[in-house]
């Protein structure tokens, strides 16, 4: 009672004065410690929040920041996380991530919805380094690679395309293109991880489907109260219920899936998908590297990989084909020598496996399109093992820190008027593919680099290969494309709009 008198009694004027040495003496206790490199302006609790809040995309506002700050940046994102450290210069990254690679190869395992999603940071993705980070990477790399170069890609890749291609036939008007590409490449990669011949309209698939993308497009795109404020986790908040809801549905599906695999599972015939190859691979392991690697590799380990995935494969492949589209439909020159040179290789033959690395030229579109629009323009945050210099600055032990992949890709620095699409930049004069990995890199680098890089590729190429075959791509009458990515904070969309869509001729 006394304690509320006397702050009634208080005046204005005392009471704003103390406002302000309370925040000042915030601002300097959250002062960047240490030898960090430069950023703009932190308050208490909302970090960065004047600079921040110029754009939703975090990866546009880095850009901008990279021209006050030059080649390292801190932002802080508030309570969720106080420092980030933005790697702007291609000489830094590589510095950061090939020459310091093991240095700087951790994960951040601080924020709540990531760890109950991963059940403990069980994934590759978001896993911490350590030695079952390492076997499951190692493992998994076997298995998609041993994948993404067999038949059995390339069988399941023709069937997911000509379900597809027999509704874009369909379709007369200009239509919302991207769900259809969406559709496919989950459809590509639900046949890839489980063997399951889904038709589109089916429930199981449906399902599914719908609880990824309410993953993507909605959980992931904010935090939650308990990755500000743990205790939160308990408290009864409606979208943390349904977060876990979901969540236990989706991982649900996929323990279902393990037990029916693992019922019929025969280690002496070819492994059916990839799911099989994992369980061959958890087995090897066991057989070759001791039975101490069972803890390594567990049943959750398995299934979190196969998430891994979905999560990390599906929405970044079906972006990069979106954007492909639109920019082709942009460049019909372009289009027409895609199409020829598909026809040249290909001829009348259907050896998508054999012929994707003679598609130089659609290899280069592909290289020019994620140049300009990397699918994960702000790659996913790394964490510092050990204290470290990076450039001219002190990193301490536990600093997250990302690669500026937009910036980069758009730096005139590094590319020649970086705002035109000219996939001719990417072929040497023999027309061979000449590629800077310095500074392309959408897939990022060093011990952290994208898994699936070469099952992406793969994919991608060929289905480009059998879609610019069959068809032809442009904007309705009057229309020229909106080639500004979507409003989500970390990811490289673009945004829903018509095309047309013509099956050729003969
Ligand atoms: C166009 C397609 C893709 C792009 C642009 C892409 C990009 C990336 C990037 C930038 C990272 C972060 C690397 C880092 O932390 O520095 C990453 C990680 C990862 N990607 Fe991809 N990705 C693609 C497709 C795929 C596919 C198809 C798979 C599935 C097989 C996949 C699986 C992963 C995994 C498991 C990681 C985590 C690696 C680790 O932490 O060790 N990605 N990807």
């Amino acid at each position: 009672m006394e304690i509320v008198d006397y702050v009634i009694g208080l005046d204005v004027k005392t009471v704003v004065v103390a406002s302000l040495a309370f925040l000042l003496a915030m601002v300097y206790l959250r002062r960047r410690k240490g030898n960090l490199p430069p950023g703009p302006m932190q308050v208490p609790f909302l970090g960065s929040i004047f600079a921040l809040n110029k754009d939703v995309r975090l990866f546009k506002v880095c850009e901008e920041l990279a021209k006050t700050y030059g080649e390292m940046t801190t932002v802080s994102l508030g309570l969720a996380l106080e420092n980030l450290v933005v790697l702007n210069s291609a000489d830094v990254v590589h510095e950061a991530f090939v020459e310091k690679k093991e240095i700087l190869a951790g994960r951040d395992t601080s924020i709540w919805s990531f760890g109950f999603f991963t059940e403990g940071f069980k994934d590759i993705a978001f896993g911490d380094f350590g030695p079952s980070w390492k076997l499951q990477r190692k493992l998994a790399l076997k298995a998609i690679r041993t994948y993404a170069m067999g038949t059995k890609l390339e069988q399941l890749l023709k069937s997911s395309y000509s379900d597809v291609a027999a509704l874009l036939e369909k379709e007369k008007e200009p239509f919302y293109f991207g769900e259809y590409i969406h559709l496919m490449l989950y459809n590509i990669i639900c046949r890839m991880a489980f063997g399951k011949s889904y038709k589109i309209d089916d429930p199981e698939f449906l399902q599914w489907r719908k609880l990824l993308t309410l993953m993507v497009e909605d959980y992931f795109q904010s935090f939650l109260p308990p990755d500000l404020l743990p205790l939160l986790e308990h408290a009864p908040i409606k979208r943390v219920a349904s977060f876990k809801k979901s969540v236990k549905e989706l991982h649900g599906i996929v323990y279902k899936k393990l037990k029916e695999h693992k019922a019929t599972f025969d280690p002496d015939a070819a492994p059916r998908d990839l799911m099989d190859q994992l369980l061959l691979a958890q087995k090897e392991s066991e057989e070759e590297e001791g039975e101490d690697t069972k803890n390594l590799l567990t049943d959750t380990h398995v299934v979190q990989t196969v998430l891994d995935v979905f999560f990390a494969g599906t929405e970044t492949s079906s972006e990069t084909l979106k954007w492909t589209l639109m920019y082709t439909a942009a460049y019909p020159d372009v289009q027409e020598k895609m199409h020829n040179e598909i026809l040249d290789v290909l001829g009348g033959s259907d050896d998508l496996l054999k012929s994707k690395s003679k598609l130089t030229y659609c290899d280069a579109v592909l290289h020019e399109v994620m140049r300009l629009r990397p699918a994960v323009p702000m790659s996913l945050f790394h964490k510092v093992l050990q204290d470290t210099k990076l450039g001219k600055y002190d990193l301490p032990k536990g600093t997250i820190v990302t690669p500026n992949i937009w910036g980069i890709h758009h730096d005139p620095a590094n590319w020649d008027s970086p705002e035109e699409f000219r996939p001719e930049r990417f072929l040497d004069e023999h027309g061979n593919i000449h590629v800077d990995s310095k500074i392309w890199l959408p897939f990022s680098s060093g011990k952290r680099k994208c898994l699936g890089e070469a099952l992406a590729k793969s994919d991608i190429m060929m289905i480009m290969a059998l879609f610019f075959r069959d068809f032809k791509v442009s904007f309705p009458p009057n229309v020229t494309g909106d080639f500004e990515p979507a409003d989500k904070i970390i990811d490289c969309h673009c945004k829903r709009q018509k095309l047309i869509i013509e099956k050729r001729k003969g």
